[in-house]
């Protein structure tokens, strides 16, 4: 079977703005036809990465691709990339039909293929009927829609759309999701999506890369990203989340809040300093002899279909739960959850800040757990 060539590939890209690395080495590589998204906080790079590909911006290092060929020094004009930015960026001068049809003119179209390519772009983003219409009388939903078709109206390979929703309420982004991710659908184009919401990257992407601090922390889909993240960062970043500190006993045993659990997953090292994750709807609420720890509960809100509860243990640890009933402020309650749902990962920073975290449980196993871990420390070097 021949593999099919990527349509965009990064190979080791690296820029710097000043002495400030932006990105440090990033390694991408994308599918045609998919629903990519850059996911990460405010100046983690998202930008970068499309100005790169659209040709704005220019690689320190490292190569980019485009259907196998080094495009580096091609000009944005020769790419067959288009974005869509988060304030529209409409010719405020010109009505709907003539934003849309800027492209195909510049192309020297004939006027009959224009009129029918603005005609099935509109269509699309369900503006048919407002050619007329001048861009100041028409809403920002309606503003973002004629940025798509008119990007769209180029023929792009590789659509990048910049936080495209972003200056939008909530019920038209969601409306815009759906329909951004049908035409994606539709068209079978290359979609880059940047976005700095987590909840719009699960919902919309076939395949996500969580940035942070300049690198590709992890990529996978939605699904791998939320249910297994590889780190601290990602755990925290993408959904609510626990995590709190834990030390392996055996490969298959971890132990965290004074208690032993298997998890045969790990694939961990024996007294390796892992962190643990809980998310807050794989816990749920109990009598506190059958709890697996004791909490108090400290505050609730109502969230439509879900209470939304936080919760203190004794070492002062925070834990969110979602529970289907309500409880009582105050209330002293056991926490459980099935160990399946524990997932586990390695712990890469401040070890001393780890072990503070860890002793917080005053647990003795814990803490012999712990002295094995620097025992095996010292005696493999230093390594760990
Ligand atoms: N032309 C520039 N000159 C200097 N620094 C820049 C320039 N463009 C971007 N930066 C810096 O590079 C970093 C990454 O910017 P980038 O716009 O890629 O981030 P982002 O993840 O897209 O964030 P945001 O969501 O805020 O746009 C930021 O710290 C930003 O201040």
């Amino acid at each position: 079977m021949v593999e099919k060539m990527p349509i965009l590939e990064f190979s080791k890209v690296a820029l710097s703005f000043g002495d400030t690395e932006v990105l440090k080495e990033i390694d991408l590589v994308l599918e045609s036809g998919k629903f990519y998204t850059l996911l990460g906080p405010s100046g983690s790079g998202k930008s970068t990465i499309l100005k790169l590909i659209s040709g704005q911006l220019q690689a320190d290092a490292g190569k980019i691709f485009f259907e196998g060929q080094v495009i580096n020094d091609v000009p944005a004009e020769k790419r067959r990339v288009n974005t869509v930015f988060q304030n529209y960026s409409l010719f405020p001068n010109m009505n709907v039909f003539d934003n849309v049809a800027f492209g195909p003119r510049l192309k020297k179209m004939s006027e009959k293929d224009i009129q029918d390519k603005v005609k099935e772009m509109l269509g699309l983003v369900k503006l048919s009927g407002f050619e007329r219409r001048e861009i100041s009388e028409l809403s920002g939903g309606q503003q973002q829609r004629v940025a798509i078709a008119r990007a769209l109206a180029n023929d792009p390979e590789v659509l990048l759309l910049d936080e495209p929703l972003s200056a939008l309420d909530y019920k038209l982004r969601k409306e815009l999701q759906q329909e951004l991710r049908n035409i994606q659908k539709r068209l079978g184009i290359t979609f880059v999506f940047v976005t700095h919401d987590q909840e719009e990257a699960l919902a919309m992407s076939d395949w996500i890369f969580v940035m942070h601090d300049g690198l590709i922390q992890q990529n996978g889909t939605p699904e791998d990203i939320y249910d297994e993240p590889i780190n601290h960062f990602v755990a925290d970043f993408i959904g609510e989340t626990n995590i709190v500190p834990g030390i392996m006993k055996h490969d298959y045993l971890v132990h965290f809040v004074g208690k032993d659990f298997e998890n045969v997953d790990a694939g961990m090292r024996p007294n390796e300093r892992v962190e643990v994750v809980l998310r807050p709807e794989d816990l749920d609420l109990t009598d506190p002899a059958n709890g697996k720890l004791v909490v108090t509960i400290q505050d609730q809100l109502f969230r439509g279909d879900y209470y939304e509860i936080t919760a203190v243990d004794d070492d002062m640890n925070t834990w969110q739960v979602q529970a289907t009933n309500p409880a009582t402020v105050g209330a002293r309650v056991g926490l459980t959850f099935d160990p399946e749902d524990i997932h586990i990962m390695r712990y890469n920073e401040s070890e001393a800040a780890f072990d503070a975290r860890l002793e917080s449980y005053e647990d003795e196993e814990a803490e012999a757990a712990l002295q094995a871990a620097k025992d095996d420390q010292s005696q493999s070097g230093g390594q760990g």
